[in-house]
């Protein structure tokens, strides 16, 4: 056994246990010894609690960091928006740099991720979103009819979902009543579904005006979560390419709001937001 040391971090609520695995073999322990469990470490009962565990690796390339991301359930994920500004909050706080002007170029499974604070925000460049596909077919329809009536939702939920890439698979549905939607009961059913065949997160939006998005969110391998930034920005392509929305929105989740920026196809999306230190602890591994 050895003792380890980490630091939690959480952006709009959505909190991850950081391990800087740059200079020694952490990452490399974990995946070829499981020197420690990432479900027990996220459990909030008995372990840390967190919705996810970050790494800090060396880049392969000449960039800062390469960031690798577990969701609470052990699953790894393509990217992650609200751990990649806790990541690089971590490394503004951690690196002898220290240097708020400087732009953190960040390694993801999603390809090379630009990050910049901005005041005390940080602003991520997050990708191109990829548009999958515009409604949900009938396995879709048929698992939410199969829910009884009077467990549903509200009553206009019509099942026209949408599919967009940021990375990592988000399934939106636009609804007029947020507060009626039973996330406890339609995450689980959709986020397991044959349209994704790694399954994908899950969100409900409710347009309030067209700079304002209010959100629910079921991520992928972690359940209900306070936000999801990669999700925040899905949801503005989604509602923007529907005309719901203008050009840069406010995307009020239940943790805080994200900024986002996209309006063109071929661009990056641009999505803003805080990061914050929860604290530092050790923890024994084998
Ligand atoms: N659950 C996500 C990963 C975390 C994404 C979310 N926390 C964010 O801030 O983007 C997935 O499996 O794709």
């Amino acid at each position: 056994m050895k003792n380890i040391t980490f630091e939690k971090y959480q952006g709009n609520g959505n909190d991850f246990v950081v391990i800087d695995s740059r200079g020694n073999d952490l990452y490399k322990n974990y995946k070829t010894n499981k020197i420690f469990d990432i479900k027990q470490i996220c459990n909030r009962q008995f372990g840390i609690g967190a919705d996810g565990v970050i790494f800090i690796e060396e880049p392969k390339e000449d960039n800062y960091a390469k960031m690798i991301i577990f969701n609470s359930d052990g699953s790894e994920a393509q990217m992650c928006g609200n751990g990649i500004r806790c990541l690089v909050e971590y490394l503004h706080l951690n690196d002898s740099m220290n240097n708020k002007n400087i732009e953190y170029k960040i390694e993801t499974k999603a390809g090379l991720k630009i990050a910049k604070y901005i005041n005390d925000e940080i602003t991520v460049k997050m990708g191109v979103p990829i548009l999958e596909c515009q409604n949900i077919p009938t396995t879709i329809e048929k698992k939410i009819n199969s829910i009884p009536s009077h467990e549903f939702i509200e009553k206009d939920f019509n099942n026209m979902g949408y599919a967009v890439g940021m990375g990592n698979p988000h399934l939106i549905f636009f609804v007029k009543d947020i507060e009626s939607i039973i996330l406890s009961r339609l995450g689980p059913i959709l986020e397991k579904n044959e349209l994704f065949p790694e399954k994908t997160n899950v969100h409900f939006c409710q347009i309030l005006n067209r700079d304002n998005i209010k959100v629910k969110v079921w991520e992928r391998g972690a359940g209900p979560t306070l936000a999801c930034g990669t999700g925040a920005c899905a949801i503005h392509v989604a509602a923007y390419k529907l005309g719901l929305c203008n050009s840069q929105t406010i995307v009020t989740l239940p943790g805080g709001n994200l900024k986002i920026d996209w309006s063109k196809d071929d661009c990056e999306v641009m999505m803003t937001g805080n990061a914050k230190k929860v604290f530092s602890g050790s923890m024994l591994v084998n």
